[in-house]
């Protein structure tokens, strides 16, 4: 069967799909992920009709890090054989001042992309990685590279601009931000489901291991918490989230900390991580009676607030506020308490609906509509790369 293969390399987990192509159709074939790597590994992939292909549990020891997890999902995939992959997509979350929507990978573009790696040191070697693979053991298949940064290159200079002298403008200092293909797919969700809402102000919020939210007009983004780099904006699993600068250059000055340690403070080891002193993974925090745990849920939930203030201040107004991807999708407790701090704004949450999982969770009588959309980056990225092979008749 004519396949297209789908690597979204996360920051805590490695996600693929594999997808039947006929024609301009594409159908959801396998779907995995190894989840939780280096805390609490696990492999799980079903198939078309949600049957269970794989569901293996490892150690941290076995799965600490991407390429591990990379080695185990090929060791798996290799055993499928009833599929002939005719293209490989994959997210790749900085396309810096370049790459304004996805492009298929050669030798050059590969390169250009490794310049960006100290932009994205937790996700472009990841992302990287699994293409130069591919390139060697299968130079035949072409590989279609998708941004986590596209969907926001609309925003204007105002936005995106950092109050610098404008030469760092000129060189790329600029104001990204990323989870893109997450938005990309929930404003093509949202325009189905509710398509007066898509219309108007919208905030998605991508609550996951990495987290942003983006303010959408109009089905387009205008402003992303993130900025130059996935360190800004909400405090995420292991990153800090909004930091004064004056901190890097304390730990640089007076505590003399190399490039190298600042680099590590701040992609492994802040964020709900550093808070707790405990783990990275939500759902440990919500179940622990660790005081130190619930202040790194407290701060979460408080930043979530203030962001999204922020967010509605950009757009002038909110119609509809949306939660996804792993803590988004995932939990009610999250969810209700980031509602309640958006009370001041006319949202009132439908406790039954958000317990059930219900898609809109909202009462009646809240001026502000709430919905829970699972993210799907990988159907994104499919569709594009279907596109660009297509284009350049590879497919
Ligand atoms: N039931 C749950 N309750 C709270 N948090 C959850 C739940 N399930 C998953 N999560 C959180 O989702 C995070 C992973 O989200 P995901 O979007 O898959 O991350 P990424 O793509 O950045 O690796 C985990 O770190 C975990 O904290
Ligand atoms: C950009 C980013 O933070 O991605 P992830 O949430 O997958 O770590
Ligand atoms: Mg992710």
């Amino acid at each position: 069967m004519d396949a297209i293969l789908v690597i979204n390399a996360g920051s805590s987990s490695l996600k693929f799909q594999i997808f039947a192509v006929a024609g301009d159709d594409l159908s959801h074939h396998v779907r995995g992920q190894i989840d939780g790597i280096g805390v609490r590994p696990r492999l799980r992939a079903t198939g078309a009709d949600g049957e269970v292909l794989i569901d293996q549990a490892f150690t941290p020891k076995d799965v600490p890090d991407l390429p591990a997890a990379i080695t185990e999902t090929r060791t798996w995939l290799n055993g499928l054989e009833r599929f002939r992959f005719r293209a490989i997509g994959h997210r790749v979350v900085h396309g810096g001042p370049r790459y304004d929507g996805p492009v298929l990978i050669d030798a050059n573009v590969l390169k250009q992309l490794a310049s960006y790696q100290d932009l994205a040191p937790l996700h472009q070697p990841n992302n990287l990685a699994p293409i130069q693979l591919a390139m060697e053991i299968a130079p035949e298949v072409p590989q279609v590279a998708c941004f986590d940064t596209a969907f926001h290159r609309g925003h204007d200079e105002i936005a995106s601009s950092y109050a610098l002298p404008s030469a760092f403008y000129e060189e790329g200092v600029r104001r990204y931000g990323f989870h893109g293909l997450s938005y990309e797919y929930i404003t093509g969700r949202l325009s189905e489901i509710m398509p007066d809402a898509v219309k108007g102000k919208v905030i998605i919020a991508h609550l996951g291991s990495g987290a942003s939210m983006c303010a959408v007009s109009d089905g387009r983004s205008i402003e992303s918490t993130m900025g130059f780099t996935a360190l800004d904006g909400l405090p995420m699993g292991t990153r800090p989230g909004q930091l004064d600068p004056g901190v890097v250059l304390h730990l640089i000055t007076a505590k003399g900390m190399s490039a190298d340690a600042v680099s590590d403070l701040l992609y492994h080891e802040s964020g709900l991580k550093g808070l707790s002193g405990q783990s990275s993974d939500m759902r440990d925090l919500l179940a622990s009676k660790n005081p130190r745990a619930a202040l790194a849920v407290d701060h979460f939930v408080y930043r979530s607030g203030m962001m999204a203030g922020m967010l509605a201040a950009a757009l002038g107004g909110l119609d509809a506020f949306v939660f996804t991807a792993g803590v988004g999708e995932n939990s009610p407790e999250i969810r209700a308490r980031i509602a309640d701090k958006l009370g001041w704004l006319g949202v009132e949450i439908d406790h039954v609906a958000n317990e059930a999982g219900a898609t809109c969770i909202s009462t009646h009588a809240s001026r502000i509509a709430l919905y829970v959309i699972p993210t799907d980056e990988e159907l994104v990225i499919a569709r594009h790369t279907l596109t660009i092979v297509r284009e350049k008749a590879q497919l």
